[in-house]
């Protein structure tokens, strides 16, 4: 089990007061923070959870310099730094995060969260209910708005009444916007990248077979799999889901050009290693329920929902707002990023990141997207 032994309970109990603290033992790199409490949950019930994050630089005396980083499905609260114990890669966005770096930390504050219902520190699947056993099938379905009110929580622990920024992209660019539409007064800026207003239904088909793979496995045990042994879990499956996903991250004149067809010395195509590759990866670093779990609250992504429509909910966003969309993404194609723009007030044209690496651009295309972070902050 990867996340702390904290948990929730779903009851009926009103929001609690937070609580926050310095990480306790297990986090090995040892600067991971947790804030604690509870929340009422979109489709019902309270939930008590922890956000585990993680920050950088200070937050100036007036509060007004922190900026919200929010991490795609499979990403952490580790957006900076280098490798070492217990992160064996750096941060997924440490060349945007860091003194002199489009996100200076000598002059910002930066915060970075565990989504709600992640592995990697919060409160999830794999964390422990209030009877000390996993969850397992009995976490509660979570929405992206569910996911910003935890942290909402968040913010007021740490005194942030009103983010300078707040940015993500694809999964993390859900809760960007869901932040600017729930809350706009908290948000002095926004920038959208590779995200939708609402998940359609080419997302939610390309979403479907990778939930699939993993319940179909049958280490996955109806959800209820932590106490399996060692290999026994729904690796197959996340292995499965993984490599459908990466493909939808990954442009498709690159693939053809990167890998050819030549088979490798074992027989296989290079692209299919290269898949196996990134499948492996993941299933020793992710929750297959955390990857149920995230993708269906990614599949009911719609800032409309109950708000009179996608149109009324962004005509609420009051931040200065860039929303800037890949010109190879086939996941969430451009024509998305300009409907987007389009219904945002004072957002313009979207933005397009040119780059032949698809999805991932938001993750690789350094330059660019520090320039679209400096152009709103500048
Ligand atoms: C914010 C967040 O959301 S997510 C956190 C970071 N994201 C992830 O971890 C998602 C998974 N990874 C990725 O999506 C990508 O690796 C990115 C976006 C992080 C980086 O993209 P790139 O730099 O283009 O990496 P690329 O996709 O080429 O993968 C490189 C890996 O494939 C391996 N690889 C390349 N070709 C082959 C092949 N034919 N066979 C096997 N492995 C191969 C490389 O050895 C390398 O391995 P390593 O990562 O273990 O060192
Ligand atoms: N590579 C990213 C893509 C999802 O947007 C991830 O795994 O989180």
């Amino acid at each position: 089990m990867r996340a702390p032994g904290q948990g929730g309970s779903v009851t009926a109990a009103p929001d609690r007061v937070p609580v926050t603290g310095a990480w306790p033992a297990g986090d090995p790199a040892g600067r991971r923070q947790w804030v604690r409490s509870s929340l009422r949950l979109e489709a019902g019930g309270t939930l008590d959870f922890e956000l585990a994050y993680e920050t950088w630089g200070t937050l100036n005396a007036d509060g007004s310099n922190a900026v919200l980083v929010q991490h795609a499905l499979t990403g952490d609260s580790h957006a900076a730094g280098e490798a070492g114990p217990g992160h064996p890669t750096a941060g997924w966005w440490d060349g945007l995060i860091g003194p002199g770096r489009a996100l200076d930390t000598d002059e910002l504050f930066v915060v970075a969260p565990n989504v709600l219902g992640g592995c990697q520190g919060s409160t999830g699947p794999a964390s422990l209910a209030p009877d000390a056993k996993p969850w397992g099938s009995r976490f509660p379905s979570i929405t992206v708005r569910d996911q910003v009110h935890s942290e909402q929580t968040l913010a007021n622990a740490l005194g942030v009444d009103r983010w300078a920024l707040v940015l993500g992209g694809s999964m993390g660019g859900m809760r960007a916007l869901e932040w600017a539409v729930s809350l706009p007064a908290r948000v002095a800026s926004l920038l959208v990248l590779a995200a939708p207003a609402a998940s359609s239904a080419d997302q939610i088909a390309w979403a479907a077979p990778q939930l699939h793979a993993i319940r179909s496995d049958p280490g996955w045990r109806g959800g209820d799999y932590y106490d399996a042994p060692p290999g026994a879990g729904p690796h197959a499956g996340l292995g499965v889901a993984r490599r459908i996903a990466h493909v939808t991250y990954r442009g498709e004149a690159e693939l053809v050009q990167r890998f050819g067809r030549t088979p490798q010395g074992d027989g296989r195509f290079a692209v299919e290693s290269y898949l196996d590759h990134h499948a492996a990866k993941l299933v020793r670093r992710f929750d297959a329920n955390s990857y149920l779990l995230l993708t269906e609250s990614m599949n009911s992504h719609d800032v409309g929902r109950d708000r009179g429509g996608v149109g009324a909910a962004l005509s609420r966003v009051s931040a200065r707002t860039i929303v800037a969309g890949v010109d190879s993404d086939r996941l969430y194609p451009l024509y998305q990023a300009r409907d987007l723009a389009a219904g945002i007030p004072g957002a313009g044209e979207a933005a397009v990141i040119s780059s032949p690496y698809g999805h991932d651009s938001f993750l690789i295309e350094t330059p660019q997207v520090a320039a679209l972070i400096k152009a709103l902050l500048g």
